[in-house]
């Protein structure tokens, strides 16, 4: 049964062939013509068998014959070039347009997936269209084509064996459609499990130290195992179904060919038909076998493509945002207003309300700790400064202007962002700082190094700069990523900064001159930091109290500690340090 779902999922099947229109046309041509050059190999048997009745000579024939088939096999061939190069090409753009897609995804959307299934959808999902959206579209046109021409000039031979091929035909047709949907559904599920075996393996291999040190690795080995023996048992099904409406094809060929046989035996031996029309005839039947082979091959490989069209379509229902352009914007302009204005939040409609009202006015200098206890909203703020969420109710305005009214790239390309945790991508240091800003100089790297209290690593590490930090930045300790973090953003030199907890891993001696740094930044540019020590704290300019999603108190540290006794006990008990509060 065909729903609307299935004729989108063809328009979009259709749309991924459409670019390579020219080239499958004219290989399907040629594909086209070196079937109808077999097709016609039969009538030559037919005139060759006719005149060795008659005694005549056959020399011009036989080499008529020949340059048939040459010509058939040489035109099928290079047709056949044409396709597997536009298949190729199927392949490369919707890589290329996958990849658009799932760049431009948003954070809450990605959040939602799972990285390996992702993968999956770009590495197998998009090899599957190979097939489908060339071979198998000409093989259904030159298929039917074919089919048709033999058919008609089996009718010209003979209507009544014509008749009992073609009911033998038309039950091996009805298997064949009946297997079709089945063979989409069960190359679904395969796939399917493919995806969930790659965010399962995705799962452990980003998470490989822990998995080792729980000593969960027979668990997870068992569970990825399960996921490939279910992909194993879809994949079997398919099969199954694709071998049935393969079959089938034989079958009704040698049946249509025994009883052709029998009754045009018996019409041969009336007179009814001469014996070369029978040979002919029988040819034809031969011949046929291809076609309708090819038919069901591409009814069976189009249910696959259909299937993995489905998997790559769920990508493009995803939401998504502008792609940003290049890196960060230098900026010598000084900081930037950043407003909260009665700001609510939560992560999804079923989840509690992670922001309840917050209401703040940060100007454009100087630097704005924040504060308050782990949950109490802190990193979600930043999130929605950077746009990565919106926020339910309320208005965000940098420099005066809603957020939402801002260019997403421009908006991001003023802020740089330093994330809890500071991962890093594979690659090399010197990749990883000029990350934001590809343009950076020599100097300017040479400074920030310096700056961040990188240059004993970089001296340390066997290629310098150029030492590659590993997956996620492994290969450096917490405290190394995080100034190698600060370090890019700093590069970046960005108006508004926002740092949340960057000094979390770093001795007391890094700490200090981190911190000095972040002074120093303060003041050209606008520095949000969220803050777990104190002495960060006592550094800022203005100190932003949150507690369970709402502005508790704003103001300097002494204010606070007069006023706010929740504050004051908050910075004596929960603020990690050895100094005491004034
Ligand atoms: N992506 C997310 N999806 C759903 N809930 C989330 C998500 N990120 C955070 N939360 C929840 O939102 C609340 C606030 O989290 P947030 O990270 O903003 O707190 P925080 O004040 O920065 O805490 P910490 O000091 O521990 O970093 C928490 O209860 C957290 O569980």
């Amino acid at each position: 049964m065909r729903t609307p779902i299935d004729r989108a999922t063809w328009r979009t099947l259709l749309g991924y062939a459409r670019p390579q229109r020219p080239t499958i046309l004219f290989g399907g041509a040629l594909v086209l013509l070196g079937g109808l050059a077999a097709a016609a190999q039969p009538l030559a048997a037919k005139a060759l068998v006719d005149r060795l009745g008659s005694g005549a000579g056959i020399t011009g024939l036989l080499v008529l014959l020949v340059g048939l088939a040459l010509a058939g096999a040489m035109v099928a061939m290079v047709g056949d070039y044409l396709l597997e190069r536009a298949a190729e090409s199927v392949v490369l753009v919707a890589r290329k347009r996958l990849v658009r897609r799932l760049l431009s995804l948003r954070v809450p959307a990605v959040q939602r997936t799972e990285p390996g299934d992702l993968l999956s959808r770009f590495t197998s999902d998009t090899t599957l269209l190979r097939e489908v959206c060339t071979h198998a579209l000409v093989a259904l046109v030159t298929g039917s084509v074919t089919t048709v021409v033999m058919v008609v000039m089996m009718g010209v031979m003979d209507l009544v064996l014509l008749g009992i091929t073609l009911a033998v035909l038309l039950v091996v047709g009805l298997l064949a459609l009946a297997g079709m949907p089945m063979i989409e559904k069960a190359s679904h599920a395969a796939q399917s499990a493919v995806g969930e075996t790659g965010a399962r393996l995705e799962r452990v291999l980003g998470a490989f130290r822990t998995v080792k040190a729980a000593g969960a690795e027979t668990r997870e080995i068992a569970a990825i195992e399960r996921g490939a023996e279910n992909g194993w048992r879809a994949g079997v099904r398919s099969a199954r179904w694709e071998s049935l409406v393969h079959g089938s094809n034989s079958l009704a060929v040698q049946a249509s060919f025994l009883a052709v046989l029998a009754m045009g035996g018996a019409r041969v031996a009336t007179g009814a038909i001469s014996l070369s029309t029978l040979v002919a005839f029988l040819l034809f039947l031969f011949y046929l076998h291809e076609p309708i082979g090819q038919l069901l091959h591409a009814g069976s490989r189009l249910q696959i493509g259909l299937a993995a069209v489905r998997r790559l379509s769920d990508v493009d229902q995803m939401q998504t945002e502008p792609l940003g352009d290049g890196g960060n914007e230098v900026s010598d302009e000084g900081g930037t207003r950043l407003s909260f204005a009665d700001v609510r939040f939560r992560y999804a409609p079923d989840r509690p309300e992670v922001l309840r009202g917050v209401s703040v006015d940060i100007p454009a200098s100087g630097m704005t700790a924040f504060v308050g206890p782990s949950g109490a909203g802190k990193s979600t703020l930043f999130a929605l400064v950077e746009r990565f969420h919106e926020p339910d109710s309320g208005r965000i305005q940098l420099d005066g202007r809603d957020l939402a009214d801002w260019d997403l790239a421009a908006l991001r390309a003023r802020i740089g962002y330093v994330e809890q945790d500071a991962p890093l991508l594979s690659g090399s240091l010197r990749e990883n700082l000029v990350y934001g800003r590809p343009d950076a100089t020599d100097e300017e790297i040479r400074d920030v190094v310096a700056q961040t209290r990188l240059d004993s690593l970089v001296e340390r590490l066997p290629d310098g700069l150029d030492t590659p930090v590993g997956h996620r930045g492994t290969f450096l300790s917490g405290g190394e990523r995080q100034r190698v973090a600060l370090a890019r953003a700093l590069l970046s030199r960005p108006r508004l900064m926002l740092l949340d907890e960057i000094t979390s891993q770093l001795d007391a001696a890094n700490e200090m001159a981190i911190r000095d740094v972040v002074t120093t930044a303060a003041k050209t540019m606008t520095v949000l930091v969220v803050a777990h020590r104190l002495s960060t704290v006592m550094q800022a300019d203005r100190i932003v109290v949150l507690d369970d999603g709402t502005v508790r108190a704003t103001g300097t540290h002494d204010e606070l500690v007069l006023n706010d006794p929740l504050y004051a006990e908050f910075a004596a008990t929960q603020l990690l340090t050895g100094e005491h509060v004034r």
